[in-house]
């Protein structure tokens, strides 16, 4: 109890020494959307296959305006000329189409006259106008997506590009999410007295949906220590990471710990100088990762997005599992606490100077202050306020 509070940033590097990289499996693109790629992905073959064309019009050789040429042919997407363009002659071309044989460049259809089977041309020509040559997107033999990335649609398209229908990505981890506590009842049901709606079940599931996990189940359980013992060892038969929520702090009635301990799961850390979440407990079994988040909505959520979030992006083998930190100026003065404070702030840059602006009352039962949130500003440990137009780290959510 007298342990000293550790700061957020060693508990997060405990957390990804913690974190062992998952196997990989062959994942179609299809469904691949945000999953981490293990390999890296090679271009089979030159993107595009084919010179061709970036407009629709006439596929001619270079000169100068005003000249006019013979239509000897069609090249249409999906179906090449079949001809060689000669030097006095043009062929009908769409966008996408392969670059006939002898054309240099291709002239838009806005800048021709069409009379009868010739075309005059408008403009002067030069070798390369509107043509895209083959392999400008993507070089047959190079890398075109690195192991560690986050397959958006984007790097879905690049992963089609390069020749592939199925890429290697990390197993997504396994979650189950465990909500501590009597009072707990499901959303929408009627509440009795003293109890209250199971808000951290919904939200952890889909946090943990987010960064990638495959949710195993989501339960709750009793404030007894045989019934939290006995979730625990089911969630321990299958899961790479149980999130726990509730039950890591000092009552008589938290249970979270001791179950652990009797099950084998070994404390890295107990609480974090870090406002909200003080009493979050991260231990891990062989591979197995356990997070005892603290209860309160506001302090589950923070100390997942702190510390549970890097862990799945690390055990999926994500490039940058800790999000990239900036700098805000806070809009208004806050007082210091004893603990680091993850503030939940609005962040605006509308005239190039971002601003950070906090979201409502802060309290760790305020769960106002999490919707519409868009980032975490950092406040140091210490006494007083907050300068005055101070700036401070923030992360995006
Ligand atoms: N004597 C002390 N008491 C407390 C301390 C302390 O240092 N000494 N720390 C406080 C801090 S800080 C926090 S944070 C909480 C965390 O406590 P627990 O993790 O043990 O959480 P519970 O007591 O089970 O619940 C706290 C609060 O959150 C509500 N809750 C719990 N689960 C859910 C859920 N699934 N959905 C919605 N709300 C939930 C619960 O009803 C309580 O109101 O401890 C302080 N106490
Ligand atoms: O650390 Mo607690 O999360 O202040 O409410």
């Amino acid at each position: 109890m007298s342990r000293a509070l550790i700061p957020i940033s060693d508990a997060r590097a405990d957390v990804l020494a913690a974190s062992v990289q998952l196997p990989s499996e062959p994942v179609p693109l299809a469904i691949a959307l945000d999953r981490v790629l293990a390999e890296d992905v090679v271009a089979a073959a030159d993107v595009p296959p084919f010179g061709n064309s970036a407009m629709d019009g006439f596929a001619v050789h270079h000169g100068p305006s005003r000249r006019s040429l013979r239509i000897v042919g069609e090249a249409r997407a999906g179906s090449p000329a079949g001809v060689v363009v000669g030097r006095d002659e043009a062929v009908r071309i769409s966008t996408g189409a392969p670059l006939p044989d002898g054309a240099e460049a291709v002239i838009r259809v806005e800048d021709t006259i069409e009379l009868g089977d010739s075309v005059l041309l408008s403009t002067d020509i030069k070798a390369g106008l509107n043509v895209r040559k083959a392999g400008e997107d993507l070089r047959a033999g190079t890398v075109v997506l690195r192991a560690g990335t986050r397959l958006g649609p984007g790097e879905l398209a690049v992963a089609v590009g390069a020749g592939l229908a199925e890429v290697g990505c990390t197993r997504a981890p396994r979650v189950v999410v465990l909500c501590t506590g009597d009072e707990l009842r499901e959303p929408g049901a009627p509440l009795g007295p003293g109890e209250i709606h199971n808000s951290n079940a919904v939200m952890l599931a889909a946090l943990a949906r987010q960064a990638g996990a495959e949710l195993l189940t989501v339960a709750r359980v009793q404030d007894t220590l045989a019934a939290t013992e006995a979730a625990f060892a089911d969630a321990l038969t299958q899961a790479d990471v149980v999130l726990a929520s509730g039950g890591v702090s000092v009552g008589p009635h938290d249970h979270v710990k001791p179950a652990l301990a009797a099950l084998g799961v070994q404390e890295r850390f107990w609480r974090v100088s870090l406002q909200p979440g003080k009493p979050t407990w991260f231990g891990q079994r062989g591979d197995q990762l356990v997070f005892g988040l603290p209860g309160n909505p506001v302090s589950s959520y923070v100390t997942f997005l702190l510390f549970a979030r890097p862990a799945l992006l690390a055990l999926q083998g994500h490039a940058q599992p800790l999000p990239p930190r900036g700098e805000a100026l806070l809009t208004i003065q806050m007082p210091l606490r004893d603990r680091e404070q993850a503030v939940r702030v609005r962040l605006d840059d509308r005239d190039g100077l971002l601003r950070a602006t906090p979201n409502g009352a802060q309290g760790s039962h305020i769960t106002g202050s999490l919707a519409g949130a868009d980032g975490l500003a950092f406040l140091p440990p210490g006494g007083g306020q907050t300068r005055s137009g101070a700036s401070f780290p923030i992360e995006r959510i």
